[in-house]
């Protein structure tokens, strides 16, 4: 069952469309995402969708509420991260959670909460004393503690370091476990990857696709893999673009890439083999979201628009 439902979405700022036509759907219990580079219109979408902002066209309902008229009736049953500067910095821990539970009528232990994202020793602790991790686990004990059906999770593994992104990653999953629906806004393609059953790519302000991201890799070659290597001697690409499991051959400066499926490692390597070509520096390489992202737009997710 759709949660969440937005259909041609549209968003402006004065001339400049930051959102233009974007539709999609996000079902109970899913860990939604929404991908793109910087710029993109993401948190645009998503704080159209919570209500936060005014839209200038489209249709966006939550519960099977519509946003656009009575947004006020499905608040209690949302769960919004506040951007992280918005905490005063002298706010304690217990205040803040305090203060986000008094907004709802069905709140969550929020001593137990705190306990759960392991910041129950924190309690006391000053918001701008926290690390930037346990600023962020604050934001989800924040997002959660009004027991909500649906989270919304806005670049929130940002500035982590790798091991404190990997635990939010956890956090989120686990979130997830207590049957909340979670969006989850992110320009990193290894965590929409990683946690998104699906995702909708966004670039420009548009949608480009909304797949699970395996469905997305699929899109590109066939999702298969890419060898890259260096040849110990030049040799003719139809060698390797004759073999049936071989969808594509390009050459860089120094080294050739060989895209294509199945058992495309062994074949290869054979085939070379049989020609006493010694394939060097030889990488395997799995096609991923950024690949879907280069091939849907013609630029990397990384880049700025
Ligand atoms: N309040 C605003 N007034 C004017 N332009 C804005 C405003 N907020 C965002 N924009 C512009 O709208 C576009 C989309 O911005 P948005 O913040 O939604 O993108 P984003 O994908 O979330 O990017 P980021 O990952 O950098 O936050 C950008 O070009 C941005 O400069």
């Amino acid at each position: 069952m759709a949660v969440i439902e937005v259909a041609n979405l549209r968003k402006t700022y004065g001339q400049h469309v930051a959102v233009d036509d974007v539709s999609f759907t996000v079902e109970r219990g899913e860990i939604f995402g929404i991908l793109g580079p910087n710029g993109a219109g993401k948190t645009t979408t998503v704080e159209c969708v919570e209500g936060l902002r005014s839209v200038d066209d489209g249709h966006i309902s939550i519960l099977g509420v519509d946003m656009r008229r009575n947004a006020d009736e499905v608040r209690d049953r949302m769960g919004v991260q506040l951007q992280q500067s918005q905490l005063p910095e002298k706010m304690k821990v217990r205040e803040a959670m305090a203060l986000f539970a008094s907004f709802y009528p069905d709140p969550v232990d929020g001593d137990k909460l705190l306990e759960e994202l392991g910041l129950a020793e924190k309690r006391d602790t000053a918001y701008k004393k926290l690390s930037g991790g346990q600023q962020q686990r604050l934001a989800i004990a924040l997002a959660l503690v009004g027991n909500p059906e649906i989270a919304f999770l806005d670049e929130l593994t940002t500035g982590l370091d790798p091991q404190a992104r990997r635990d939010t990653w956890q956090l989120i999953e686990d979130v997830r476990a207590r049957g909340v629906t979670v969006v989850l806004v992110t320009h990193f393609m290894e965590e929409a990857e990683r946690l998104c059953d699906r995702l909708a790519l966004v670039d420009s302000g548009r949608v480009v696709a909304v797949d699970s991201p395996a469905g997305l890799v699929s899109r590109v070659d066939g999702g298969g893999q890419r060898l890259r290597f260096r040849p110990s001697v030049p040799f003719d690409d139809g060698l390797l673009t004759a073999l049936p499991e071989v969808t594509g051959v390009t050459h860089t400066a120094s080294q050739v890439v060989v895209s294509g499926t199945g058992n495309l490692l062994q074949v290869v390597s054979a085939a070379l083999a049989g020609r006493n070509v010694i394939a060097m520096d030889l990488r395997v390489e799995q096609t991923n979201l950024e690949d879907a992202f280069v091939a849907l737009t013609g630029r990397k997710l990384g880049s700025e628009n």
